[in-house]
C-alpha cells in the first residue's frame, strides 16, 4: 500500500510510518504542521493529529478520493457527522482506540452493565505529559458503553503510553477492569489492520469493532 499520513511528524505518525515501512508500505504522502510532504498520490489517508486540522484532511481525502482512517481525538459531534457524510463517498475507519485490548475491554464494560445497578462507577485514564486532551477518546469510548453519566479522572504523567482503568464498586467489594498500552506500536497495529480492512471498499462508516 502506498499511504498518506496527517500528522506524519508526530509520536503516532512516526510509530505509523515505522510500522508500515517494516511490512513493506510506502509513505509517499504526508500533512503537517509545516506543510505537505508530496512523493505522489496515496491509496489510502491515516489522521493521528488535532481537531483544529479535520478541515484539512477532509479536503485531501475529498481531492485523493481514497479511504481514511481516522484516530485523532476529541473531535466535535458536527466532524464526526461530516466523517459520516464523507463516507458516503470513501470508506472511512474512525476510532479513538486502535487497540485489541480495549475492544476487549469494551466488551467486557458491555457484559457487566445491566449488574452493577447501584454500584459505584469510575473511570481512571492516565497518560503522558504531552497529550493535549482531557479527558481520553478511550475513556469517552467506556464511558458511552456503560449508557450511563460516570466520571472520569485524567491523570499526565511522564511518559505513560495510555491506561484505563473502570472501577466498579459496591459496599463490600471492588471490581475493576484495566488496560495498559506498552507502547504505541499496539495502536499502529490496528491502525495496519484497518488498513488491510478498508483498502479495497468503495464506501462506508466503521469503527475498529467492525474491523476486528
Ligand atoms: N485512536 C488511537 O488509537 C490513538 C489516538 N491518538 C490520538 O492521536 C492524536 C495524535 O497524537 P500524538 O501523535 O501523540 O500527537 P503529536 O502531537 O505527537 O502529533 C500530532 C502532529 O500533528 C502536528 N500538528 C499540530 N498542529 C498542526 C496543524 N495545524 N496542521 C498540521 N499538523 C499539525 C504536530 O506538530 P507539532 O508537534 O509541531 O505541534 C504533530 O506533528 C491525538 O489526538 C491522540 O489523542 C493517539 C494514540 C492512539
Ligand atoms: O494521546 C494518546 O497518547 C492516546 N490517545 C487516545 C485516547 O485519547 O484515548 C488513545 C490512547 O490511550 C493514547
Amino acid at each position: 500500500m502506498k499511504i498518506g499520513i496527517v500528522g506524519y511528524k508526530g509520536r503516532m505518525g512516526k510509530e505509523i510510518k515505522d510500522l508500515f515501512e517494516e511490512k513493506n508500505h510506502e509513505f509517499v504522502w504526508g500533512y503537517d504542521k509545516d506543510g505537505e510532504y508530496f512523493q505522489e498520490k496515496p491509496q489510502l489517508i491515516i489522521d493521528f493529529s488535532l481537531p483544529e486540522v479535520f478541515e484539512k484532511t477532509e479536503d485531501y481525502v475529498k481531492k485523493f478520493k481514497v479511504p481514511l482512517i481516522i484516530g485523532t481525538t476529541g473531535l466535535q459531534d458536527e466532524q464526526i457527522e461530516a466523517l459520516k457524510t464523507l463516507s458516503k463517498d470513501v470508506p472511512v475507519v474512525q476510532s479513538y482506540n486502535f487497540s485489541i485490548g480495549i475492544q476487549l475491554f469494551l466488551k467486557m464494560a458491555d457484559l457487566l452493565k445491566d449488574k452493577i445497578y447501584g454500584w459505584d462507577v469510575e473511570i481512571v485514564e492516565t497518560h503522558h505529559r504531552f497529550k493535549k486532551d482531557k479527558p481520553s477518546g478511550t475513556a469517552k469510548m467506556i464511558k458511552e458503553s456503560l449508557d450511563k453519566d460516570v466520571p472520569i479522572s485524567s491523570l499526565r504523567l511522564g511518559n505513560v503510553a495510555g491506561d484505563h482503568v473502570l472501577y466498579m464498586a459496591n459496599l463490600g467489594e471492588v471490581l475493576s477492569i484495566s488496560h495498559r498500552a506498552l507502547s504505541r506500536r499496539a495502536f499502529a497495529e490496528g491502525v495496519l489492520k484497518s488498513a488491510e480492512f478498508v483498502i479495497n471498499k468503495k464506501n462506508g462508516y466503521f469503527t475498529f469493532t467492525d474491523v476486528i
